[in-house]
């Protein structure tokens, strides 16, 4: 579904992803590792085509179609979707408006979805505006949900999500990412930033990476990279690095 060539892409001024490649086929989930400012986010808002990332050489190929120039309403269209980690507060449009307007799915599921996510009494405050770190985070998952992407990013979903919420939010991603079924015949694909790997409890993850300084520095087993990385941090990665 995603192809990553050989990604050079500088964020103001300077490269922070030193010629990434990666493949994401249909149906699976990938996990992306790596210590704070290593480039994780960076590499999303460029898959999605945030103008900010600034791409000087490589390629995104979604679905065959070359994406690398394409802005983000069309990428969008394409079937991209993203959950950010600090999602923007949007002054005079309410949540409820907001998912109207996006929704990809069928109607009459909507109000099941909202109710889900104990969503309902938000639907009439602006999209984020005064929500706790929990709420935009619920709210961002509702809204990928009736956006309904086949490509679904997610910017660490666990930051600053308590137990419950969490097993709110860990079942609808793995909803979102068809995880109720085989493989072979699921439409979607991910890929996941995590800190904690605490959404690998409710959803199976197929490849994980640790990116180090901008650079991806390994790949394998998410739960066995994950448990190194809980053992002795990034430092095996870093040395393997150098
Ligand atoms: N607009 C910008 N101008 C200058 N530098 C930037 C800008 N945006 C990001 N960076 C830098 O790019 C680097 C990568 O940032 P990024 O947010 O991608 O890291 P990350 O791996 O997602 O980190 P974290 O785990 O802390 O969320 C950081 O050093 C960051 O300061």
């Amino acid at each position: 579904m995603l192809e990553i060539e050989n990604l050079h892409v500088e964020v103001g001024g300077r490269e922070v992803l030193h010629g990434i490649s990666l493949t994401v086929p249909d149906g699976q989930t990938h996990v992306l590792l790596g210590p704070n400012g290593s480039g994780k986010t960076t590499l999303l808002r460029t898959i999605m085509g945030f103008a900010s990332s600034k791409v000087t050489s490589g390629k995104i190929i979604f679905n065959g179609v070359d994406v690398t120039n394409k802005p983000v309403h069309e990428r969008a269209k394409l079937g991209m979707g993203i959950m950010f980690q600090r999602p923007p507060t949007i002054s005079g449009l309410k949540l409820g408006k907001f998912i109207t307007a996006t929704n990809n799915i069928d109607e009459a599921r909507i109000p099941i979805i909202v109710e889900k996510l104990h969503m309902t009494k938000f639907l009439d405050r602006d999209v984020n505006a005064g929500f706790s770190g929990g709420e935009i985070k619920r709210s961002e998952i509702l809204q990928l949900t009736v956006q309904n992407p086949s490509f679904v990013m997610l910017d660490e979903p666990e930051s600053g999500v308590d137990v419950e919420n969490m097993a709110l939010l860990g079942n609808a991603a793995a909803s979102l990412l068809e995880k109720e079924i085989h493989m072979k015949n699921r439409t979607k694909s991910g890929l996941i930033i995590t800190h904690t790997g605490y959404i690998l409890d409710y959803l199976e993850a197929d490849v994980g990476y640790v990116l180090i300084d901008g650079y991806l520095q390994c790949s394998g087993n998410p739960r066995e990279i994950l448990k190194s990385v809980k053992t002795s941090g990034y430092k095996d990665c870093i040395s393997c690095r150098k």
